[in-house]
């Protein structure tokens, strides 16, 4: 089910380097935002700090309150593997596991828990997932092929519906059509704009055009200096921070005036 995510005072940081300075936003469930601005901006570690993939980086660490609903998940107390089967993740690459079979990719988030399934409970996740990520029609007669032998844009359908299978609340999306033809861009954006029925989208993405389509609220992130930090510098409905911004900076970004 989808939920609210709210972030307090957070602060990003690699070791000593502050990454990201003191980001306070509160994202609505079953709505679709999206993360712009430029290069090393920290949208990207900010993203990953959602589900707590930042700290996989060594030395890497945030500081204040990231809420689920009520919940504190960047609490000490909570187990960082359960916030990321609730807080999913699609990275820019599609990165199925490329020998296992399509079948084993989706349901790849119950073996890797250790959760076994019954053989009609494994038929019913796969044909929901895979409906969910618009793949359906395209690979039902070929469930046990390779995952690997798909075009790019089906694999990262595939790992959209891998994503989907564990049921997160929500889905974070790192550039998820940076990689794809225009073709299957498409094809991306029309699954995003599906899955905000159900869950709670935060995409990244360096294509203001895409952020224009998909998106219900926008987000600018902007460093003050090189060598600053980066922070988040506006964030608004996506129509207004496109038509009419309240910053200057943002306003000279999507005028295209730097970044
Ligand atoms: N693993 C890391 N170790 C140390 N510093 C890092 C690491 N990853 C990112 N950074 C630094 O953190 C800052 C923010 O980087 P980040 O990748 O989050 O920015 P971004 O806005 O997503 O950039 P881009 O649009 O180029 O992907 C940059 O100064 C970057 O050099």
């Amino acid at each position: 089910m989808a939920k609210r995510i709210q972030t307090i005072d957070l602060n990003c940081y690699y070791g000593d380097f502050l990454a990201v300075k003191d980001v306070n936003i509160e994202i609505e469930p079953q709505s679709v935002t999206a993360f712009i601005g430029p290069s090393g901006c920290g949208k990207t570690t900010f993203l990953r700090t959602l589900n707590r993939m930042h700290e996989v980086t060594p030395g890497a660490r945030a500081e204040g309150q990231i809420l689920l609903d009520d919940e504190d998940i960047n609490a000490p107390t909570v187990d960082p593997v359960r916030v990321r089967s609730t807080v999913g993740m699609v990275f820019q690459r599609p990165n199925p596991f490329p020998t296992m079979s399509i079948r084993e990719n989706v349901l790849a988030g119950y073996q890797l828990n250790g959760i076994r399934l019954a053989k009609s409970d494994s038929d019913a996740i796969l044909e929901r997932s895979l409906t969910g990520a618009n793949l359906w029609d395209e690979v039902k007669d070929r469930l046990d092929r390779p995952g690997g032998g798909l075009s790019g844009g089906q694999q990262q359908r595939l790992c959209i519906a891998r994503t989907i299978a564990i049921e997160p609340d929500v889905i974070l999306m790192d550039e998820p059509a940076s990689a794809l033809d225009p073709i299957s861009t498409l094809a991306i954006e029309d699954l995003i704009h599906e899955l905000k029925q159900d869950y709670t989208v935060v995409i990244v993405t360096h294509n203001m055009q895409q952020a224009a389509r998909v998106a219900d609220k926008t987000a600018f992130f902007n460093l003050q200096a090189i060598g600053e930090p980066g922070g988040l510098i506006e964030y608004d409905d996506t129509t207004t921070i496109f038509n009419n911004p309240a910053n200057e900076q943002t306003e000279a970004y999507i005028s295209g005036r730097f970044g």
